[in-house]
């Protein structure tokens, strides 16, 4: 049967409290939203909507458009997720639904998989977790008594339903729910669980977003060439018309150096001399880019992925300025990661001085792939 998912994203992220929808907070260099679609675009739904926050509809259909590569809607939130959920259901045509909180945004896609299967043979299906903690029901500052905690289990999403009968439950509700699969047992259906995912932990605080940025690791590395007199300028993996290229065993491109030492040094894998040094004939004359692709594959064996590079340039020729975004441009592709570009001079101090060179520093942070 076709599946769509409908993706909740409206929300305006008020216990995370950096004023602005939540689905748009970036972690590691990308949005909620983003990180979200991913999980979508691993299962590959039949059809996807997502429900965007209603002020910033043609900022999300940008993010969705550039992210996903399917068949996709985007419509306007309401006030409540409930709202949210029937307006992004009104464009389904598919037999069967799963609706997703963008908020979850790392959960896999085996649990996509899972709660489709369940359907089957149920009407609705919703992935659940053991509870870890000694649950007690409370009445203002008293404690009137403590649940059996393995009768309990938190809910999470995708939350999965025949399509007619989530609809339908909908429209002839007067209540508003804090999820789907309870408005469905309101409406008398029965809701069977699958075991659910750690890693689909709702972001709802500050301090969700900080666990999301555990296991990380930054390096610093530096590099200087010397221009030799011929030849043309590549620095950055930029061809710069009118200055000489840089001496080396390699293509001499001080920047691309600089990020690949970062990089290793943040993963604890050495710098660039112990991993591609002169006693590797293949690299001699070897491209910056070469060196960087080489290192992500390092890395990636490694256990890791990048987050971000941010590269200091210390000379006095080539001026960077005028191709800064060229190069962040260039060099984010490259690595696949966003890539930001300073530059300073040596106030007439040091060999960068009388432009006999360029030197560039740069700090790598990479991330333990989840
Ligand atoms: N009117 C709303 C409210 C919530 N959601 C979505 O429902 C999911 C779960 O909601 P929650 O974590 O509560 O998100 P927010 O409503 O953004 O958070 P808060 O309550 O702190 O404002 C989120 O993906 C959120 O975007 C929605 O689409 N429309
Ligand atoms: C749907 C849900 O994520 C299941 O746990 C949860 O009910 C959403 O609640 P919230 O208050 O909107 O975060």
């Amino acid at each position: 049967m076709s599946v769509a998912v409908v993706l909740v994203a409206a929300g305006n992220g008020e216990r995370l409290g950096l004023g602005l929808p939540k689905a748009l907070v970036q972690i590691d260099g990308k949005t909620i939203l983003e990180h979200s679609l991913e999980a979508v675009s691993s299962f590959q739904p039949n059809q996807l909507v997502v429900v965007a926050h209603e002020d910033r509809v043609p900022e999300f259909q940008e993010l969705v458009q550039n992210s996903y590569a399917g068949k996709f809607s985007v419509v306007p939130g309401g006030s409540s997720r409930q709202g949210s959920v029937a307006n992004g259901l009104q464009l389904v045509d598919s037999a069967l639904v799963l609706v997703h909180d963008a908020a979850r945004c790392f959960t896999p896609a085996e649990v996509f998989h899972a709660v489709q299967a369940g359907l089957e043979t149920s009407p609705c299906v919703i992935p659940a977790l053991a509870v870890t903690d000694t649950i007690k029901r409370v009445s203002g500052d008293q404690v009137l008594g403590t649940e059996d905690r393995d009768q309990l289990r938190a809910a999470q999403t995708p939350q999965g339903f025949h399509t007619n009968l989530l609809k339908a439950a909908i429209a002839q509700s007067t209540e508003v729910f804090t999820d789907e699969a309870a408005l469905m047992q309101s409406a008398g259906h029965s809701v069977s669980f699958v075991t659910g995912s750690p890693l689909s932990k709702k972001i709802t605080t500050i301090a969700d977003l900080g666990e999301r940025t555990t296991n990380q690791r930054t390096g610093i590395g530096s590099d200087a060439h010397k221009f030799s007199g011929d030849g043309t300028l590549v620095l950055g993996c930029l061809s710069w018309e009118g200055l000489p290229k840089l001496e080396g065993h390699s293509d001499g491109d001080s920047i691309a150096h600089a990020m690949v030492d970062a990089m290793l040094s943040a993963a604890g894998l050495g710098d660039i001399g112990t991993n591609f040094g002169v006693d590797r004939p293949e690299y001699s004359g070897a491209s910056g880019e070469v060196f960087l692709s080489a290192t992500l594959d390092l890395i990636s064996a490694s256990g890791y992925e990048l987050v971000n590079i941010a590269v200091q340039v210390v000379a006095d020729r080539p001026k960077i300025g005028p191709r800064r975004l060229e190069l962040e441009q260039r060099l984010s592709r490259i690595v696949g990661a966003p890539v930001s570009i300073g530059a300073t001079t040596t106030d007439g101090l040091g060999f960068l001085s009388d432009s006999r060179g360029v030197a560039a520093v740069a700090t790598a942070l990479l991330r333990a792939r989840g």
